[in-house]
């Protein structure tokens, strides 16, 4: 037994199973990025921590937005009509809008519109349209009873007293909603120029409502009508529209005599 030192079993090495796999896999070289991924998809999964923040902000956003105080909806089992007031100054083509929506509606034609018109737009809705001057006093009347105002833009000649005036007007009276309508587009004979001035009474439009308030464009006219699509849209638009009970107009009762 002396000087004999038992002999150690020399290493084998695998050549098979699960281990023997993994170190081959190891002596061709670094793993690619696609089985990083598969093995720790958690490390992957941010990118960029800037995207990352803007996305979650945007959902947050979204959310927030989707997110409203509940309101007792007082309004009976057959609603009053939806009053719609078209304003803007004057020759921008307000009876013409309404002939055109009345049009779109009714399918029947109108001449003179004098007073308030009411039309049934659909099953439980009717929409009363009222044409609103430049008097202080209508203006401050009907923005106390209106449910939306289409705001018309004459595009070529930009905004004007009139408009900010009524602005003013709702945003102390009323609070209705607020739609813009430029008319007036086909005055433009270069579409670069009616581009910008589009993007331009946007974003004016924007800053003095709110941002991404809702913009019609009609852009010309033929024999004597607003373009049939064009109107079809705004009046889709308008009929299927959600309106929220205004807290000013229930906390201050109001008649509104038609005539
Ligand atoms: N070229 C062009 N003409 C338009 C457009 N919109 C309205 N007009 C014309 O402008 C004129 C005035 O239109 P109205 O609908 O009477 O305008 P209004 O705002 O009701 O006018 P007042 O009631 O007098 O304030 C009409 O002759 C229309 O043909 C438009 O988009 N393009």
């Amino acid at each position: 037994m002396e000087g004999k030192e038992k002999e150690q079993r020399k290493h084998q090495q695998k050549h098979s199973g699960p281990k023997a796999e993994r170190k081959k896999l190891k002596k061709q070289g670094p793993t690619t990025e696609e089985d990083a991924r598969k093995r720790n998809p958690k490390a992957f999964a941010v990118q960029s921590a800037v995207r990352m923040a803007k996305t979650f902000h945007r959902s947050q956003d979204i959310k927030t937005k989707k997110h409203h105080i509940p309101l007792v909806d007082r309004t009976p089992l057959e609603p009053p009509p939806v009053v719609i007031v078209v304003m803007g100054p004057p020759k921008v083509g307000k009876s013409t809008l309404i002939r055109c929506l009345i049009k779109n509606f009714t399918r029947q034609k109108l001449g003179d519109i004098v007073g308030p018109v009411t039309i049934v737009s659909g099953k439980k809705r009717r929409l009363t349209f009222m044409e609103c001057n430049n008097d202080i006093n209508t203006m401050i009347d009907l923005a106390k009873v209106a449910d939306l105002v289409l705001m018309l833009i004459d595009a070529s000649f930009g905004f004007e007293m009139e408009t900010f005036e009524f602005l003013n007007i709702c945003q102390v009276h009323g609070f209705p909603r607020i739609m813009g309508v430029l008319t007036h587009l086909d005055s433009f004979k270069n579409n670069k120029v009616l581009r910008k001035t589009k993007k331009n009474l946007k974003h004016r439009f924007w800053t003095e409502v709110y941002q991404g308030a809702k913009l019609f464009y009609l852009s010309g006219m033929v024999y004597g009508e607003y373009q049939t699509q064009e109107v079809k849209n705004l009046g889709r638009f308008i009929s299927v529209m959600k309106f929220r009970p205004l807290v000013w107009q229930t906390s201050h009762p109001y008649v509104l005599a038609d005539r």
